[in-house]
C-alpha cells in the first residue's frame, strides 16, 4: 500500500478521526468492522490479486489434547525423525479450508534468516532487539483430508529446476508463482488425495547438522480449486538457524514444563485433602 492508499482507507473507515496519519491503539479499538468490510466491498479487490483465497484455523497438539491431535504429533516426529521437544514446542496445527475459486499464489512458507532476523518462537526468549523477523519453519508436513473434485494441486513451481534463475518465474508475461492460471507449467505437482501428506525441508543444512540458508527450491502453492472444496492441514516445524537460540529456547521450555508440573502436583495434593473441611 502506498502513504496515499493507507490515507485514503483510514478515511473511508473513519479511522483516524484526529488526522495525525498515525492508528493508535484506542483509535484502532474505536474502529468498525462493518465500515471496513463496505470499505473492502468497494475496492472490488479482484480474486487473483489476492495472495490466497481461504480461511484457516489452529488446533492445538500439545499436552492434554485430543487423542487424534496428539497422535498426529508423534507420527510428525516418527516422520521427522527429530528430537520430540523441537516438534512438541513447534506452531500448532493449521488446518486450511479453500472453497470452490480458492487459491494460494507460489510463496515460502518461511523467510531467509540473516544474522540480523529474528525467528517468532525464540525471539522472547532469545530477549534480543532485531529489525527483522520470520517464523523459521524448517519443515512442513501438509496433509490432505479430502478428496478434491476439481484442481487444488500443491505446486512446486522451480522444484529440481538446477537452472533456476529468479527472473526465470516471470517470462512472456507467464508468471510461474499465479496459481489461478499457470498451475499446470510448474515442475511438480501433488494431487489431492485424502489421508496422503507431503513433507519437505523449507532450509538447506548448514553442512555441520544443523538449519542453514532457505532454499528457494521449497517454493510452492496451492492450485485454483475448479470445483468443490479443498481441505488440508499443515504442521509446520521451527528450528532456528541460529542453534545458540534455539536451544536456550529448549532449555526455557523445559524449564517452564517442569514448573508446570510441579504445580499441577501440589494442587492433586490439595486436591486428596479437599473433602477435609476445616471450620475456622
Ligand atoms: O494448499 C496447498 O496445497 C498449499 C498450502 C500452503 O502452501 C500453505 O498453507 O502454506
Ligand atoms: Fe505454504
Amino acid at each position: 500500500m502506498t502513504p496515499e492508499s493507507i490515507r485514503e482507507m483510514y478515511t473511508a473507515v473513519k479511522a483516524d478521526p484526529d488526522g495525525n496519519g498515525v492508528l493508535s491503539l484506542e483509535e484502532f479499538k474505536q474502529l468498525n468492522i462493518r465500515d471496513f468490510h463496505k470499505y473492502m466491498g468497494s475496492q472490488k479487490v479482484k480474486m487473483s490479486d489476492l495472495v490466497r483465497n481461504s480461511q484457516h484455523t489452529w488446533l492445538y497438539q500439545g499436552e492434554g489434547a485430543h487423542q487424534v491431535m496428539r497422535s498426529i504429533r508423534q507420527r510428525v516426529i516418527h516422520l521427522t525423525r527429530l528430537p520430540p521437544e523441537i516438534v512438541e514446542h513447534s506452531e500448532p496445527l493449521q488446518v486450511v479450508r479453500y472453497d470452490q475459486g480458492g487459491h494460494y499464489h507460489a510463496h515460502m512458507d518461511s523467510g531467509p534468516v540473516f544474522p540480523e532476523t529474528a525467528c517468532t518462537h525464540t525471539k522472547l526468549v532469545a530477549n534480543e532487539t532485531a529489525p527483522f523477523e520470520t517464523s523459521c519453519r524448517y519443515i512442513t508436513v501438509l496433509f490432505y483430508l479430502n478428496n478434491v473434485t476439481g484442481g487444488g494441486e500443491t505446486t512446486f513451481p522451480i522444484a529440481d529446476n538446477r537452472t533456476y534463475e529468479e527472473m526465470s518465474l516471470i517470462q512472456n508475461d507467464i508468471d510461474l508463482r499465479d496459481t489461478r492460471k499457470h498451475c499446470d507449467k510448474g515442475n511438480l505437482r501433488v494431487k489431492p488425495l485424502q489421508g496422503t501428506a507431503v513433507f519437505w525441508y523449507n532450509y538447506l543444512s548448514d553442512g555441520e547438522g544443523w538449519v542453514g540458508d532457505l532454499d528457494e527450491y521449497s517454493l510452492h502453492g496451492g492450485c485454483l480449486v475448479t470445483e468443490g472444496t479443498k481441505w488440508i492441514a499443515n504442521n509446520w516445524i521451527n528450528v532456528d538457524p541460529n542453534k545458540r537460540r534455539q536451544l536456550q529456547f529448549q532449555e526455557e521450555m523445559a524449564r517452564y514444563t517442569n514448573k508446570e508440573e510441579e504445580d499441577q502436583s501440589e494442587w492433586t495434593v490439595d486436591k486428596s485433602y479437599s473433602h477435609v473441611h476445616v471450620e475456622l
